[in-house]
């Protein structure tokens, strides 16, 4: 069911400080700074030649990475995001097995203008799971 792997997401504590380690040090392009209000976070995503890097910094009161930041406060790996090409139907074979799909089940419109969900990290291996339609 999974296809490529479209991103490795980072939650940071400052986005602009996580942007220099990977334009500055690491030598890699960096997006501008995206806010996803209705995510409750500020993106940028790294380019690399086989994938993608998100870097998360909340954004807002009800931030979905908040807990996870104060648990991790210098930032840490947070999801991984994997492609699928019917998301519905994605969504419709994992409920059958059991998993827990996040917030109220449906898509929402994610970073890429694409359709996403997200799959509880107890039910995968201790990985929060994003998929996404391509
Ligand atoms: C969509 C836009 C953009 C894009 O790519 O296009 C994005 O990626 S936005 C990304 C931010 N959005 C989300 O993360 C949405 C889905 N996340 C959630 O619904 C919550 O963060 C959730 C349910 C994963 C955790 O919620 P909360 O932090 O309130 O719950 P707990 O702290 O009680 O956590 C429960 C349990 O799970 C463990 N946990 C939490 N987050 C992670 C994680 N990222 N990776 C692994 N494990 C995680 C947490 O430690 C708790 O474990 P416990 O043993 O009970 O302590
Ligand atoms: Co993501």
């Amino acid at each position: 069911m999974i296809g490529r792997l479209n991103h490795v997401a980072i939650a940071v504590p400052d986005l602009l400080a996580g942007v220099a380690v990977y334009r500055d040090t690491l030598g890699a392009n960096v997006s501008q700074p995206q806010p996803l209000p209705e995510h409750g976070v500020t993106v940028v995503f790294i380019e690399l030649p086989n994938t993608k890097i998100e870097l998360l910094e909340p954004l807002g009161e009800n931030s979905p990475i908040a807990a996870f930041l104060e648990k991790n406060p210098a930032g840490g790996m947070h999801h991984i995001c994997y492609e699928v090409e019917d998301i519905v139907a994605a969504k419709a074979r994992l409920k059958t097995q059991g998993a827990r799909v996040l917030g109220d089940g449906e898509p929402k419109t994610g970073a890429h203008g694409k359709p996403v969900l997200f799959l509880h990290p107890k039910d995968f291996t201790g990985t929060l799971v994003e998929l996404e339609q391509v």
